[in-house]
């Protein structure tokens, strides 16, 4: 292993093999000793290679069962990989599955001195530490408290609080900050932060984009037990956000158009659609389909949202810009129309509305089928699904052309720590 290197993963592959037959009887083993036992085989991890230098955070991401704990318990050697060679160099410590070996009848405080003994801990080490871990996990007032008595969130920040007590070289957390309220969050990011600067090693597994973003320093994205790509952080979260293809492929037009326009009006015919549009929906009842309304002599054929890469997406990253696209069509030429949407939270809360004559854009005739650009700088919700309406009416608004109300979605991912449903930019002074 190179001398800088921490961490060596090197083409690890891991299979579970489920057996399908069950023998819970004498009989059944009996019975099914001459039969050759059925396995299922789960492939969790296929051909993952990657390093990690002294003193780098490394987030691991992916979606749920994607293989990110399993490569993390490879690294801590709790399983063997199936193929493939892996090689730490330095004291590990696995903040993995924190609490295992807590006894439910032992108080708070025996229990932090047979964990720490778990953890490696001198008997003098946790002599002197015992204090200084209890009141880390906010438990000073249950340290004679049997454990089963205390909230599971309660153990993890024991088993946390114990854990952290070790001078480990190369540090390995699953989840650990998703646990706990603000405050022991902000306690355990104030320990990786201390870990970071004494050039500790971290791999960090988190569904928390935002931590991952702030704390690491590169990001290995896993799919369906595959490596995707293992780079910079941003570039691997925008991997994950935006996807492979929303990164400029074929028939995106991002690149060619900038996004220094506000909101602009394009033709159909001229330059094509950017997506395929879903088909129209000008028949649709209550029950099916959107609410719509409105007489359609200009009628929405569909919306489209488009990330910074100048792709269609349903995902994007707070912060990020977005462009929404309405597309329409034309069945008769209507003059000064207006365009807008309304921005709700997926339980209809109403959180914004503009339109073209808010913004003071004004379109004389429009005889053909087009679309037209709301561009957004930076997206200010924090994280979670929104819903848009499309509308067309006339300058007064006394004429509806067309509304499809709140159908068209989206998600946000959060890449912040700030909580609620959108940031206000904002500075604390003293
Ligand atoms: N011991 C096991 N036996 C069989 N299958 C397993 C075992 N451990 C994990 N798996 C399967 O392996 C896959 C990956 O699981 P893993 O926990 O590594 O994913 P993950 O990315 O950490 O998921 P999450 O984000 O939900 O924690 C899952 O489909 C899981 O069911």
């Amino acid at each position: 292993m190179a001398s800088d290197r921490a961490v060596e993963v090197e083409g690890v592959s891991k299979t579970f093999r489920i057996p399908h037959e069950k023998r819970a009887t004498v009989f059944e083993t009996l019975a099914g000793a001459l039969r050759k036992n059925e396995y299922e085989v789960f492939n969790v991890l296929e051909d993952v290679t990657f390093s990690v230098t002294e003193g780098e955070c490394v987030g691991i991401i992916g979606d749920n069962g994607s293989g990110k704990s399993t490569l993390l318990k490879v690294i801590a050697n709790i399983l063997r990989p199936t193929k493939g060679r892996v090689a730490v160099r330095g004291r590990m410590t696995p903040f993995l599955e924190l609490g295992v070996g807590f006894q439910p009848d032992l108080t708070v405080r025996e229990n932090v001195g047979m964990y720490a003994t778990i953890m490696g801990l001198s008997n003098g080490m946790i002599r002197d530490r015992i204090e200084d871990v209890i009141s880390f996990a906010g438990l000073g007032r249950f340290e004679d408290a049997k454990l089963k008595n205390l909230s599971s969130g309660m153990q993890v920040r024991l088993a946390f609080s114990t854990a952290i007590q070790t001078d480990p070289d190369v540090l390995l957390v699953d989840e650990v900050l998703a646990v706990g309220d603000m405050e022991f969050q902000q306690k355990c990011f104030e320990v990786f932060k201390r870990y970071r600067r004494e050039g500790v090693t971290i791999l960090f597994v988190s569904h928390d984009l935002g931590s991952v973003r702030r704390f690491c320093d590169k990001a290995l994205l896993l799919s369906h037990g595959r490596q995707v790509a293992f780079g910079e952080t941003g570039d691997i979260i925008d991997r994950y956000v935006y996807g492979g293809e929303g990164r400029g492929g074929a028939g995106e037009d991002g690149a060619e158009e900038g996004l220094e326009e506000k909101s602009k009006v394009g033709s159909e015919e001229s330059e094509g659609p950017q997506t395929k549009p879903r088909k129209v929906l000008l028949e649709c009842s209550q029950d099916s389909g959107p609410r719509r309304w409105g007489n359609h002599k200009i009628a929405i054929k569909d919306v489209a949202f488009f990330n910074k890469f100048g792709s269609v997406s349903s995902r994007f990253n707070s912060f990020d810009p977005m462009k929404v696209r309405i597309y329409y069509e034309v069945n008769e030429a209507v003059s000064d129309p207006v365009f807008g949407i309304g921005l709700y939270t997926a339980e209809g809360l109403h959180l914004y509305g503009t339109n073209t004559a808010l913004k003071d854009l004004k379109f004389d005739r429009i005889e053909r089928d087009g679309y037209i650009d709301l561009e957004i700088d930076k997206i200010p919700m924090l994280a979670g699904k929104f819903l848009l309406s499309p509308a067309i009416q006339n300058r007064d608004y006394s004429i509806t052309y067309d509304w499809i109300d709140k159908y068209y979605s989206f998600e946000v991912i959060s890449t912040g720590r700030d909580d609620g449903l959108f940031e206000v930019p904002c500075k604390w002074f003293v």
